[in-house]
């Protein structure tokens, strides 16, 4: 895939799509893994004398509206701090071009404010592109999303390549991602039921035992029970009864329950079979959780994406903190994935403990999958006819 490393890029005004997704609580980043991931390919540019021009998401806005909550002005700060003798700028409105000096580094604010982003919108692909003369896709944990900053921008762009995260963790997962050492156990958690569900079908043929949490587990409860106002997706039991055949999904046995998501909501420990209908399931129980200890404990090599719990609530910590620290001390193989799953292990463990820790969530289980990423086959593509 052609590099940002192997383009003259000084002089030109490069477009970096970032992924600075990272989480925010009280206006505060608390886990800043992503942002110093991005940081080698935007200094890079920076070295090579480029106009430095950076665009990302943050979280999930409604489009065509500004929300101060998820502007990028938060990441501006950080960024100061980490990138010295540049003046730094936020700009809101760049969909029709913007004026620029040589010797600043821009960041557009959060595209996922612009009408059209998700969609892919051909016509705001075409004002990205037109904002440069080469675009970098560096995002890796966006690069499975086709949407118009990750995708389409590459279709107008004069000049597409990849950029320095990109390029190191689709090598080195697909190296890791190779032979593993068995018993293989995946863990499968978090609130993206829609992106991640479907890879279920392919690890039930590929891993050894399968832990589901979060909303995704919610989904094999609702099978046989309850589930009250938890998180889950109706069109996804069926397919759940499905994918239990061959035994390698640990269904929860017993859960913390609460009443609502505020932070300080009290949990209640509860048998799968006794949940209410005003019942919210936001953490694992004691008996699943010392069951996925044994588990753990017999693998070789872990991959974990998504949470068990909502761990960012006070008193539904547990599942993650637990399963995280055992992890970090079992001497297996573990991969880990994922911008709220790094989060959770940087609160609760030593990252060091990890063997690699991946930006992406989505895209590192596409790559899992042995799918190619859709960015990466338009680069290689739009490179090769050029
Ligand atoms: N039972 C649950 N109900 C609702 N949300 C949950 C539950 N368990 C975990 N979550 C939430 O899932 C979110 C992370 O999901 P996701 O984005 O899929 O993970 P990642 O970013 O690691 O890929 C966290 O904010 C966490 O609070
Ligand atoms: O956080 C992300 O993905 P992840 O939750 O799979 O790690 C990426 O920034 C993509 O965000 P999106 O799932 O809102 O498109």
């Amino acid at each position: 895939m052609l590099s940002i490393n192997n383009i003259n890029i000084k002089n030109k005004r490069v477009l970096i799509r970032s992924d600075l997704n990272v989480p925010i609580n009280n206006k505060k980043i608390s886990s800043d893994t992503r942002i110093l991931a991005s940081l080698p390919t935007i200094k890079l540019a920076i070295k090579k004398k480029a106009i430095v021009i950076i665009m990302s998401h943050l979280g999930r806005p409604k489009e065509n509206e500004y929300n101060e909550n998820y502007s990028l002005k938060y990441i501006l700060n950080y960024l100061k701090k980490k990138i010295k003798n540049i003046k730094i700028i936020l700009v809101k409105k760049y969909l029709n071009g913007f004026n620029f000096k040589y010797g600043n580094l821009y960041i557009l604010e959060n595209v996922r404010f612009n009408k059209g982003e998700k969609k892919n919108s051909l016509l705001l692909s075409k004002k990205y592109a037109s904002l440069c003369d080469i675009f970098v896709m560096d995002a890796f944990g966006s690069s499975h999303r086709k949407q118009s900053s990750t995708y389409g921008v590459s279709l107008f762009a004069k000049i597409s390549c990849a950029g320095l995260l990109l390029i190191s963790e689709i090598n080195t997962l697909n190296k890791y991602l190779n032979k593993p050492k068995r018993p293989m156990t995946v863990i499968l958690g978090g609130s993206k039921i829609s992106t991640k569900f479907n890879i279920l079908k392919y690890l039930n043929k590929i891993s050894d035992y399968i832990i589901v949490g979060g909303g995704i587990a919610n989904n094999f409860i609702a099978i046989k029970n309850k589930v009250g106002n938890s998180l889950y997706e109706k069109k996804y039991i069926e397919k759940s009864k499905k994918l239990l055949k061959n035994n390698k999904i640990l269904i929860p046995k017993d859960v913390y329950v609460g009443k609502s998501i505020l932070y300080n909501e009290k949990s209640k420990i509860k048998n799968i079979k006794k949940i209410k209908e005003n019942d919210i399931i936001l953490d694992f129980g004691i008996k699943t959780i010392l069951n996925i200890i044994k588990i753990i404990i017999n693998s070789n090599t872990i991959l974990w994406n998504g949470p068990i719990g909502m761990f960012e609530l006070m008193n539904f910590k547990n599942g993650t903190k637990i399963i995280s620290k055992i992890i970090s001390l079992n001497k297996c193989f573990s991969i880990i994935g994922g911008g709220d799953t790094i989060s959770a292990i940087s609160i609760f463990s030593n990252k060091k403990n990890f063997s690699y820790i991946s930006t992406g969530g989505g895209s590192f289980l596409q790559l899992l999958e042995g799918k190619i990423l859709p960015i990466v086959k338009l680069i290689n593509n739009i490179n090769f006819l050029n």
